[in-house]
């Protein structure tokens, strides 16, 4: 499917982003192995967040929706899950895998985990390893490195592990495996990532506790079931808040965006670019701060970027390379290596495709050097999302400042972790086209 975007003179109205994708896979998750029924509004119904409740009901777990971002699981406590008579089927979705892995290093069965092409070629001995540790058998390509995996756990022991990379996907796996370990496991993180898992743990009565960058949770203990209102995604936002500050006219309002400070670098490094963003707090949603954003035309001016802001921003990299090479001046991104073990390599395919628009952007092993085109414009042609949502949707958002349309090829991948982006831009004004 191709997506073509012509650049429209303006862009104004207000968007309810989608549910957070970090915690709608969460709010599922634990909802399954808690004891009774947790109730979830504003879940993301973007495939990846599918791709987990497929997972959880081959698991023997009673889920019914979504409806309407309603979803209801009906959790029968840690010990319940059955052995799945298929092999289980990830998808695009690193975080559905690597989640899951941690519940079933728990379980005292056998399974079968994989995913599509992209998911199957991304790392995942940063889980087997220590999960492996803490006693579960697991086997995959490359010694345990690559999907499919098959896994048999059970009769876990407690770990002290100091992760190597900063990912809150490797961190939740292991506090879910965790919960099923006697005893205290603790994971060190080298910097903040996300933290959805810890607050929802804790909610549901998990024995978890953070002491900086430290994370104790004590196993067995059983969990309470959920009643959450996730609010909207900031990944999704994103890309209207790069759109509003590099279009010459536009106004745009964002409502109930989830403002976790873990995920909010994209705020600060707008700022920090001269982007005139507002935020108003509205109070808490699922036990995450909530609130709306409005961004308007901005003057943008380059910026660099690294260390402990970057897992607070993985996510957006794509969309903000794109507000960088429309700023006055150079951008640097540093430390930003993880991207290339994303559902692309995001290092080489963000320039690729930018460059194809005239943007001046130069990959780097862990980042960007990007020359901003301050003045001068992006060019509407043909390219390329990879198979890569937050590529496919950047370069949606360069197309709105470009001169002449432009087609964006694989368009269909934008649905992993927003469906309707392709209405959101037209709701904004935006000539959008769909072709087969
Ligand atoms: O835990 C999560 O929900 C996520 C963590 C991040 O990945 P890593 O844990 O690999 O950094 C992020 O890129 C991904 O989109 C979602
Ligand atoms: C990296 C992403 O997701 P995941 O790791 O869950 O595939 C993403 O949504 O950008």
């Amino acid at each position: 499917m191709h997506l073509i975007v012509k650049p429209p003179p303006f862009l104004a109205g207000s968007l309810r982003p989608p549910g957070d994708k970090s915690i709608s896979h969460r709010a599922a998750i634990i909802g399954a192995l808690a004891e009774g029924t947790t109730v979830i509004e504003g879940f993301l119904e973007g495939a990846d967040c599918l791709s987990t409740l497929r997972c959880l009901k081959e698991l023997g777990v009673d889920i019914e929706g979504p409806h309407e971002g309603r979803v209801v699981v009906r959790g029968k406590g840690m010990g319940s899950l059955q052995e799945p008579e298929a092999i289980l089927d990830a998808g695009n979705s690193g975080t559905t895998m690597r989640l899951l892995l941690g519940v079933l290093a728990g379980q005292p069965f056998y399974s079968v985990i994989t995913g599509d092409a992209s998911l199957r070629r991304r790392p995942m001995g940063r889980v087997t390893r220590p999960l492996a540790a803490m006693g579960a058998r697991i086997w995959g390509r490359q010694g345990g490195e690559l999907a499919p995996l098959s896994i048999r756990g059970g009769n876990l022991q407690p770990l002290t592990y100091t992760m190597p990379v900063a990912s809150a996907q490797v961190k939740s796996a292991l506090l879910l495996a965790g919960l099923y370990a006697p005893g205290e496991t603790v994971i060190i993180e080298p910097c903040r990532s996300r933290d959805h898992s810890e607050r929802l743990l804790k909610a549901a009565g998990a024995a978890i506790k953070v002491e900086g960058l430290a994370v104790r949770i004590a196993g067995q203990t059983p969990l309470r079931p959920l009643n959450v209102s996730i609010p909207g995604d900031i990944s999704a936002a994103a890309f209207f808040l790069v759109a509003g500050c590099i279009h010459p006219r536009a106004t745009i309002t964002l409502k109930n965006v989830n403002l976790n400070p873990t995920r909010t670098g994209i705020l600060d490094i707008l700022a920090a670019m001269g982007g005139q963003i507002t935020v108003t707090p509205r109070g808490e949603s699922g036990g995450e701060p909530a609130g709306d954003i409005q961004v308007t035309s901005s003057s943008l001016r380059g910026v660099e970027m690294g260390g402990e802001l970057i897992p607070r921003l993985i996510d957006e990299i794509p969309v903000l390379a794109v507000a960088a090479a429309l700023a006055a001046g150079e951008t640097v991104i540093r430390d930003a290596a993880e991207l290339r073990v994303k559902e692309s390599d995001r290092i080489t395919m963000v320039a690729r495709e930018l460059e194809r628009m005239g943007a001046s952007i130069q990959a780097r092993p862990d980042g960007f050097l990007i020359r901003g085109v301050k003045g001068g414009r992006l060019q509407g042609t043909v390219v390329d999302s990879h198979g890569d949502h937050r590529l496919g949707m950047a370069l949606a958002v360069a197309a709105l400042v470009a001169e002449g349309p432009t087609v964006i090829k694989g368009a269909e991948c934008m649905a992993i972790s927003y469906p309707r982006f392709a209405d959101d831009l037209a709701r904004l004004g935006v000539e959008v086209r769909v072709e087969e």
